[in-house]
């Protein structure tokens, strides 16, 4: 059985309000005596009660049963997906892996997260966990939730249909979905199989970067990201919760479905954005510009400008620079970054990093484009601009290194000959 859309909410961060049935959300009050239509009133915060205006996230559900009505929880074993990031050495390589296979046997979207790398942890709230998902069937009668961190998902092949407490997103590759810490959700697959990325952020909510000098719009504009309409439904049988708690899994028994908010209102809610709607901007004089400017959304750090996160993409683009090298340019940084590739072909890279692949270079690791891009870029003419068009890629970037997990340097989709992709650099040197 599967929720329907009821549609979207448009902007980012609004007050949203939005009810199935008419008449569900109480008027000049949160919690009244006896809520509309038999419902129960319960709050979900994402931010502490005390947290100023501005950043203060939480909204209200109104809903068939509140979500204390569970059964016990005992522990879930998916050994894949987790936070164990170790704390003894960690390489500075550069990595890259190919695509993670589609199962040959039938995973949902839980059971098909495979935990990549990350940094910090749950406990200490910073840091982020870098998983990637091959599913192949829809959750059936299970929920899931993480308490762990907002989850950033996205997908890189087939569409996900996820029905949330506040209703249904159904996204497709190039669109990324936001599900807030603890919203409950369950994902089906109405392509039949699906696989994607998700940066799991236990720090400061994602929102959207001041834009400086700039101006007013630019980049990801807020009107595009779009929360769900109120959708839910009224069911009752033997299913299961899943939760992610402490670096964890754990399930509770669960005698309905816990998508049964028939309305909600508030600022804190999943939400999706196309990443094609983004306004993208770069230089109209000469040189590549640093890659802060294809900044969609951040979670900021404690120091202003050095983020926990920043969820930066690569879209098409036309490259107008002029006497200057037009692929991203070598380079070593302070920041660590993890790489995927929705789509096409990445414009430092001629080969290799394919759709559903990732890179990690950490911080100080020197990395930039590969010997055939170089090569190219070197040599072309700059007088006409470049159209880069059929490719989408993005970067999780982090302030902390990224540590890769055991299982992802074990893996067998890892490219152990991937430094070789600069070994046909030529020494051009000539003193005179
Ligand atoms: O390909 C990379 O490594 C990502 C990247 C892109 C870019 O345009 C500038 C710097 C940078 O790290
Ligand atoms: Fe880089």
């Amino acid at each position: 059985m599967t929720i329907a859309s009821n549609g979207y909410q448009s902007g980012f961060g609004n007050e949203f309000a939005s009810e199935a049935v008419a008449g569900t959300l109480p008027v000049g009050r949160n919690s009244p005596q006896r809520v509309a239509h038999g419902l129960y009133a319960e709050q979900l915060s994402g931010t502490a009660f005390t947290a100023p205006r501005h950043a203060n996230r939480r909204s209200w559900l109104y809903r068939i049963r509140p979500a204390a009505m569970h059964g016990t929880f005992a522990p879930f074993e998916q050994p894949a997906f987790h936070n164990d990031f170790g704390s003894g050495a960690v390489t500075p390589d550069q990595l890259r892996w190919s695509p993670l296979p589609l199962p040959q046997q039938p995973v949902d979207f839980v059971e098909g997260l495979y935990t990549m790398a990350g940094n910090g942890s749950p406990a200490a709230q910073h840091g982020i966990g870098i998983h990637l998902y091959a599913a192949s069937r829809d959750m059936q009668g299970r929920w899931f939730y993480d308490a762990d961190g907002e989850l950033l998902i996205v997908p890189q092949q087939g569409g996900l249909h996820v029905e949330t407490e506040f209703g249904v997103l159904d996204v497709v590759p190039h669109e990324i979905l936001v599900v807030p810490r603890g919203v409950r959700f369950r994902v089906a697959l109405p392509d039949g199989a699906a696989r994607g990325y998700v940066c799991e952020n236990f720090a400061a909510l994602l929102k959207l970067p001041d834009l400086g000098p700039i101006g007013s719009n630019g980049l990801a504009n807020p009107r595009d990201f779009l929360a769900p309409q109120a959708a839910y439904e009224d069911l009752e049988g033997d299913f299961e919760l899943v939760a992610k708690f402490q670096g964890h899994l754990w399930r509770a028994p669960i005698g309905h479905s816990p998508i049964d908010v028939v309305g909600w209102h508030g600022n804190y809610a999943p939400y999706k954005y196309d990443l094609r709607r983004h306004n993208t901007i770069g230089s109209i004089s000469y040189d590549h510009p640093d890659p802060s400017i294809f900044l969609v959304l951040h979670s900021p750090g404690e120091h202003e400008g050095v983020s926990n996160m920043d969820f930066v993409i690569f879209p098409p683009r036309i490259l107008a620079a002029q006497d200057t090298f037009r692929p991203p340019w070598f380079h070593r940084n302070v920041a660590s970054e993890f790489m995927g590739l929705i789509h096409g072909a990445y414009d430092a890279k001629a080969e290799g990093f394919a759709p559903g692949g990732c890179s990690l270079h950490n911080s100080f690791t020197g990395h930039g484009p590969d010997a055939a891009t170089f090569e190219k870029a070197s040599a072309a003419d700059t007088s006409r601009p470049d159209y880069v068009k059929d490719t989408m890629a993005f970067m999780f970037e982090a302030r902390a290194v990224i540590r890769p997990t055991a299982q992802a340097l074990a893996a067998a989709h890892r490219q152990r000959d991937y430094q070789a992709c600069w070994s046909g650099l030529q020494k051009h040197f000539a003193a005179r």
